[in-house]
């Protein structure tokens, strides 16, 4: 059996500046990954590493197959990713949106079936937005587009989520209700989720493991009321901006993985 995910001595920056330094942890089952950490730490920098968009070293397998070989990751369903800022141009009526997670099982666009329409509407329900269905995409507000684009990132039914920041816009009733969602998706789905978020007060409930990228050597831990508290703890000290402010080249020496 495979694991979920595994990264290993990842190194990831901008030029000179680098952010993740052999980062290491495995998730070795279906799972919800909370990342959390200050400002500029490096969180979406990592999803950039994953996705693509920068260059990395070190490895990164989802399900045993190494992340770097796959040449389109979302194409094959390995991987789905949902932005901090997604944004659309055009006018669009949602359920037109939320039905292009499908696009995997469809050669051209415009192809969808009824039966598409119809697990389209049902993610629009699961996520508390089936009432927007009818709407342009471009008049909603940024917390209806959020829900929106997570209706669209389920019908996608990738292994691996990385989701920056998705309750950023919600109010406490739908933050409550999208990570109650995440953990369905987990449940139910067998998806692993990695989630940057600074919405702790959400987190303590929740099963998963918590990923601290503002730790010098971050690692996972069971999330628990017990685990957000120290962390929260840590990032509101002033030890823990130094290893920020410092980063580069004093706090952050970082370590290789141990195997
Ligand atoms: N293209 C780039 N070139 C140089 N530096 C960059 C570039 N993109 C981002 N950075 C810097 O890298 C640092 C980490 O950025 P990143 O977006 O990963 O932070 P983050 O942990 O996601 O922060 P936040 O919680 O504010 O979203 C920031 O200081 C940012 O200014």
């Amino acid at each position: 059996m495979h694991q979920a995910l595994s990264i290993h001595n990842l190194i990831a920056g901008y030029g000179q500046r680098v952010l993740l330094r052999n980062l290491c942890f495995t998730v070795s089952g279906p799972a919800f990954v909370a990342i959390i950490g200050h400002n500029g730490c490096g969180k979406t920098t990592l999803f950039r590493a994953l996705t693509g968009q920068i260059p990395y070293q070190g490895q990164v397998q989802v399900l045993g197959r190494e992340l770097r070989a796959q040449r389109r990751p979302a194409a094959s369903g390995l991987l789905a990713h949902l932005p901090q800022r997604a944004s659309v141009e055009f006018s669009i009526p949602v359920r037109e949106l939320v039905v292009m997670g499908r696009f995997r099982h469809h050669r051209f666009l415009g192809g969808y079936t009824a039966q598409d329409y119809a697990l389209a509407d049902a993610a629009l329900v699961q996520v508390g937005a089936a009432h927007l269905a009818q709407q342009d995409f471009m008049l909603l507000s940024g917390g209806e587009q959020q829900l929106v684009w997570l209706a669209q990132l389920s019908l996608q039914d990738a292994q691996l989520y990385l989701l920056d920041e998705p309750t950023q816009q919600l109010d406490v009733y739908y933050r409550r209700r999208v990570f109650a969602l995440l953990e369905s998706w987990v449940q139910a789905h067998n998806k692993t989720i990695l989630c940057i978020t600074h919405d702790l007060e959400n987190l303590a409930e929740l099963p998963g493991y918590l990923l601290n990228l503002s730790r010098p050597v971050p690692a996972l831990l069971p999330l628990s009321a017990a685990t957000v508290q120290t962390e929260r703890a840590f990032l509101e000290s002033e030890e823990s901006l130094h290893v920020v402010k410092w980063g580069d080249d004093v706090m952050r020496q970082g370590s290789t993985c141990a195997n």
